[in-house]
């Protein structure tokens, strides 16, 4: 059997990378033998906060850093020791829109197709800028196409060589509402089509709307790597702080098949979860156990705070 076909999309295995010291900045190691597999055919959010080693680790299975240990393989090919595979099955959608202006979208797209060594006859230029929207612009100056063409014509460079996994790094970064829209109903397309899409976002409810797993990464390591939902469940869970009239000593033992505590201020502290338990059937449960409400409010985590809580942990 081929085990490439059925190989993971990403596999990645005790990846670290050192940047050497320099004059004006000493070693720094921004990947900590990373582990990570991404399956084929996810929407895959890999998310952190600012120098996590997203860039590093995306610009390693590009090519364009060398690790310093571990391997990766892309589609099941090593990017060391079969680099010419591992680089085919890969298109990177970079963060910056540096291109060159001079040529024409149709000639942008040829150009890059040339450079991965796709036979003219397989080209796909101008079917690849009718999806991305840019028909009309084929012959335009790359100059003269406003900010979100140029991004969606960089979506349409990574594609030329048909690539089964595609990595948008922070790909609506300043784009506006409208047209982040339109970019990820492309990438849906591109999904349901078979494509493998890797996503850094700074925006989480890019991530929730899109991925169904996430991976987040803080100082060069992986602190969750989870389905979409499992973590959005996570993020389900609420509190509920009641504060009796009097005092009590001890919870209500008709309240213990709720997860409830007594706090030490002495509220009644009920974990819930919002989408499944009723707030009302618990304040009456309490109600029926005799407890007598002074206040109460409730508390929620959201995809920011868990966000938060697992990448500023520790930090001081
Ligand atoms: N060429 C380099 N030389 C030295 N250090 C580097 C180099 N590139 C990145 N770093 C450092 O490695 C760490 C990880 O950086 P990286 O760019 O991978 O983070 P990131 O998660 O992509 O951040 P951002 O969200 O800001 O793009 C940072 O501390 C950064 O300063």
């Amino acid at each position: 059997m081929n085990t490439q076909s059925t190989s993971p999309a990403i596999e990645i295995i005790g990846l670290k990378k050192t940047y050497a010291a320099s004059k004006k900045a000493p070693a720094k190691t921004a990947l900590h033998g990373v582990d990570l597999v991404i399956p084929r055919g996810s929407i895959f959010g890999l998310l952190g906060p600012n120098g996590a080693g997203k860039s590093t680790m995306i610009n390693i299975l590009a090519g364009l850093v060398n690790k310093t240990e571990g391997t990766a393989k892309i589609c099941g090919y090593d990017i060391t020791t079969q680099t010419r595979h591992a680089r085919a099955s890969i298109g990177i959608v970079p963060q910056e829109i540096a291109m060159d202006v001079f040529f024409t979208p149709y000639q942008a797209l040829e150009l890059q197709a040339g450079y991965y060594g796709v036979p003219k006859s397989e080209r796909r230029s101008m079917e690849i800028l009718e999806a991305l929207g840019l028909a009309d612009k084929r012959d335009a100056y790359v100059r003269q196409l406003s900010g979100g063409m140029k991004r969606r014509l960089l979506i349409a460079k990574a594609l030329v060589h048909n690539p089964p996994v595609l990595i948008l790094d922070e790909p609506t970064a300043g784009v506006d509402i409208e047209l982040r829209r339109q970019l990820w109903a492309y990438v849906e397309k591109l999904h349901a089509a078979g494509t493998t899409i890797i996503l850094t976002t700074h925006y989480l409810e890019e991530a929730e709307a899109l991925c169904d797993q996430i991976a987040i990464i803080h100082n060069g390591t992986i602190v969750a790597n989870e389905p979409k939902t499992t973590l959005l469940s996570r993020l389900d869970k609420k509190v509920l702080r009641i504060s009796p009239m009097d005092p009590l000593t001890a919870l209500p033992a008709s309240l213990s098949d709720l997860n409830a505590s007594l706090a030490p201020d002495g509220q009644i502290v009920i974990e819930y979860r919002s989408g499944t338990d009723s707030v009302t059937d618990m304040l009456n449960r309490v109600k029926d156990a005799g407890v007598s409400i002074s206040d109460l409010r409730t508390e929620e985590a959201d995809l920011e705070d868990v966000f938060m809580a697992l990448t500023y942990a520790g930090d001081t």
